[in-house]
């Protein structure tokens, strides 16, 4: 069965505990939370400090996108606050392998994630070192945004690299997933949907999380 990863980039900052909660007895499998630095991406977020917070309120795997310039610089602070996957972007680092050795050297789930306008081959000399690849299906920075469905032969692509060579990473996507989009990303191959404004623009978030898992068997 897909696995459904809200994103709490849509759910209101101000009663972040009750929203997580909320989430969790629905049903999600992990927390997926959007860090972003004002520079690799036009809009500034949350730093460890929050993962330290949130980290007590839920025992759902924290799944943090890191979209900051150099995020080697942050690997260490995530880690310890709590974070269980860690996924950077091939295009905020000269040092994408060095990053994802980081990652795993703290003991955490290393994750890789590209840009709609990369391709694959980019990322193509670390798969064997990914426990989860995300595929952005809009341009990161914003949540509500309109999904690119050009985004899913990469997906396709992914999905059989691992066949072929025996990877065992989790192909995730992000970005304007909903109840008309999400088939489309699990036909692709894809295993975890990140939902940020279709799970938490709603006045039932239960509702929309079984409505994903429903529109994907
Ligand atoms: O990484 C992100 C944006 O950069 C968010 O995770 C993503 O946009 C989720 O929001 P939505 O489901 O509303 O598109
Ligand atoms: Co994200």
């Amino acid at each position: 069965m897909v696995k459904i990863a809200p994103s709490i980039l849509s759910a209101d900052f101000a009663n972040l505990e009750r929203d997580i909660r909320l989430v969790d007895e629905k049903g999600a499998d992990y927390i997926h939370v959007d860090v972003m630095d004002g520079q690799f991406v036009p809009n500034i977020t949350l730093g460890a400090n929050i993962i330290s917070a949130i980290r007590p309120v839920t025992d759902l795997v924290l799944d943090v996108h890191l979209m900051v310039v150099e995020p080697e610089r942050f690997i260490e602070d995530f880690a310890k606050a709590g974070a269980d996957i860690i996924t950077v972007h091939a295009e905020s680092t000269v040092h994408v392998h060095r990053a994802m050795q980081m990652i795993k050297a703290t003991g955490k789930k290393a994750g890789v994630v590209i840009n709609p306008g990369t391709p694959v081959s980019v990322i193509e000399p670390v798969l064997a070192l990914a426990d989860l690849v995300l595929i952005m299906t809009v341009n990161p920075g914003f949540g509500g945004q309109a999904f690119l469905p050009e985004c899913l032969v990469k997906v396709e692509q992914l999905d059989k690299l691992r066949k072929e060579h025996g990877y065992t990473y989790e192909i995730e996507i992000d970005g304007g997933v909903d109840d008309k989009t999400a088939k489309s990303c699990v036909d692709a191959g894809a295993d975890v949907l990140v939902a940020g404004s279709y799970v938490y623009n709603s006045p039932d978030v239960g509702e929309r999380i079984q409505t994903l898992r429903e529109v994907t068997k």
